[in-house]
């Protein structure tokens, strides 16, 4: 594929903390992800898919978007680094790196975004609907007041009240789950009736079985061997073991939920294959994305925020400006 890509048929489209997405102009359902261009910490991409491929893939299954390695040639990768510069991104590629993923764009079609925090956005297309999701870290037995991630947007400020809280999604309780459902679309405070897709989202909640459901996948293979207790006692980077590796890698993911209405107007089926869910004539489709490795070398950043949030009183005290317990 070498010599074949040519820069001036992609344009921007996102960019995250590591990552620049750029989208094909002749073909917007597919989206090109390159790594950002960083001194220190790098993870190349090749690194990245191979852990897809032989360690994600093999828990998340379906759920994980197809994705394919594309070479990159110098002359590419400078072709897009100053489209960055002219357009001023305000970010750069790593121009030394080889290759380059191709995969489905998830939001190709979107003509409009609600969002009010970087947790949760509803793009509207006009054949769909797509609830973007980053759920973080899921703790399916809460035994402090707050869960931690309300501990940790508490204590850094980043919002002033609780919008949802993604762990209560596990709850067995069918109540908690649906208002939690509704917190999320009420967040969005989208100029839409979102109240189909509460119902769909909510069902498929309740109606999947673990290895259905991805937030009890992803909650299961966050909290293996209880991962989360060890990053208070690291001290150098061999102290991080595969199983917090996979759990911080699974705590950072984003998740689309695609609502399409069925042709099929008759249809009463209710059934969950794959990556989809079946509601009568609604089909729920489930990607996830951003599920890149992490470096063991950000051990001290981990554990300085876990013990910075055990010392502060975010986890137990209670602030009722910020909203009630998180108890599931
Ligand atoms: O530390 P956190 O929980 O704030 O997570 C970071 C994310 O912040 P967020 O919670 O989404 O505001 C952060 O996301 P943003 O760039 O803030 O959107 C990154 O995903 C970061 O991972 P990496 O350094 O790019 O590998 C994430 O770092 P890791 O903790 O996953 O290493
Ligand atoms: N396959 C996709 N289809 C549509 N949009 C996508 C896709 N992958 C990523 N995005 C969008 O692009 C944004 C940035 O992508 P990505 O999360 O891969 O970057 P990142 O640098 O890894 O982000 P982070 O800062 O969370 O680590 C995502 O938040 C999402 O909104």
């Amino acid at each position: 594929m070498v010599g074949q890509l040519d820069a001036s048929e992609w344009r921007y489209f996102a960019k995250g903390n590591a990552n620049v997405l750029l989208q094909n102009k002749s073909d917007s359902r597919k989206l090109l992800r390159l790594r950002q261009y960083k001194p220190s910490d790098y993870q190349s991409t090749i690194d990245i898919y191979r852990y897809i491929n032989s360690i994600i893939a093999v828990i998340l299954k379906d759920f994980v978007v197809p994705m394919e390695l594309l070479e990159l040639s110098p002359t590419f990768s400078n072709g897009i680094s100053n489209l960055l510069k002219t357009e001023n991104r305000n970010c750069d590629i790593e121009t030394q790196e080889k290759y380059g993923i191709l995969m489905d764009n998830c939001l190709s079609g979107v003509i409009q975004t609600f969002s009010t925090g970087k947790f949760a956005k509803l793009h509207i297309s006009n054949d769909s609907v797509t609830l973007e999701l980053k759920p973080k870290w899921l703790d399916p037995t809460i035994t402090t007041l707050y869960c931690r991630n309300c501990a940790n947007e508490k204590h850094y400020e980043k919002s002033s009240s609780r919008n949802f809280c993604s762990s209560r999604l596990l709850s067995k309780d069918k109540s908690v789950v649906l208002g939690t459902v509704r917190d999320i679309f009420r967040s969005l405070q989208a100029k839409i009736d979102t109240s189909l897709y509460e119902k769909i989202l909510f069902q498929y909640f309740v109606s999947a079985s673990e290895d259905q459901n991805i937030l009890q996948l992803l909650s299961v293979f966050q909290n293996q061997n209880d991962n989360r207790k060890l990053i208070k006692t690291l001290e150098s980077e061999k102290d991080v073991t595969d199983d917090l590796l996979l759990g911080m890698a699974l705590r950072d993911v984003t998740i689309f939920f695609k609502f399409i209405e069925l042709d099929d107007k008759s249809s009463n089926s209710k059934h969950v294959r794959g990556n989809e869910f079946i509601l009568g004539q609604n089909r729920l489709l489930i990607k996830v994305v951003d599920i890149d490795n992490k470096s063991a070398k950000k051990w001290k950043y981990w554990k300085d925020t876990e013990c910075e949030l055990l010392d502060s009183k975010e986890f137990d005290e209670l602030d009722l400006s910020w909203g009630p317990g998180c108890v599931l």
